[in-house]
């Protein structure tokens, strides 16, 4: 039986830039993400988002400004734990990204986004984001650096797919 663990994920946009993270610590340390950890008990999923965001860089999102965007799905081979990562932007927010414990923020621009450097997943998906297209994707590792197989699909919107996969 698979079990499901859902985290939050976050990306903040400008028109000519994306805010990513490299991570310092723990699950995917030294790769560039965007922003975002488990969801506490009792928290919602944008509670779970925003608390994230900021304890991660500092920066602040009202909740009508962050758009769910994507849902992602991973597994590894040999884990019964599926990640349900549950992915947002937002392009108006309010602070200057700092660095803090888990993460050290930088701007890169469209043409620069350090694929190489980050889960081999964000190039598959990323293209789906970037165009505004809501997207709900499923990849199944072998080890971290390994995709055996995943899919992607386009949605009408995010609030249809949840409707339909509550
Ligand atoms: C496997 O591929 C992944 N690709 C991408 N782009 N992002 C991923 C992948 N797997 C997990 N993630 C995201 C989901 C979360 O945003 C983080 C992992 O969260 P983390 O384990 O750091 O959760 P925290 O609650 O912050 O953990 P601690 O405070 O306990 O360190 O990565």
């Amino acid at each position: 039986m698979l079990l499901k663990k859902l985290y939050t994920l976050v990306f903040l946009r400008t028109d000519t830039a994306i805010l990513l993270g490299l991570k310092k610590r723990g699950f995917g340390c030294n790769k560039w993400n965007g922003f975002g950890g488990k969801i506490e008990p009792k928290e919602t999923v944008i509670e779970a988002a925003l608390r994230e965001l900021y304890e991660e860089c500092c920066v602040t999102v009202k909740p009508e400004n962050l758009q769910s965007i994507g849902q992602l799905e991973f597994t590894f081979e040999g884990d019964p734990m599926m990640m349900d990562v549950r992915v947002f932007s937002a392009t108006v927010f309010e602070g200057t990204p700092i660095e803090t414990e888990e993460m050290n923020p930088k701007w890169f621009p469209y043409d620069q986004i350090p694929f190489k450097d980050m889960w081999l997943d964000d190039a598959l998906w990323f293209p789906y984001m970037l165009k505004g297209q809501p997207f709900y994707g499923k990849f199944h590792y072998q080890g971290f650096d390994k995709i055996l197989h995943y899919s992607v699909e386009e949605l009408d919107s995010m609030e249809q797919f949840y409707l339909k996969h509550k």
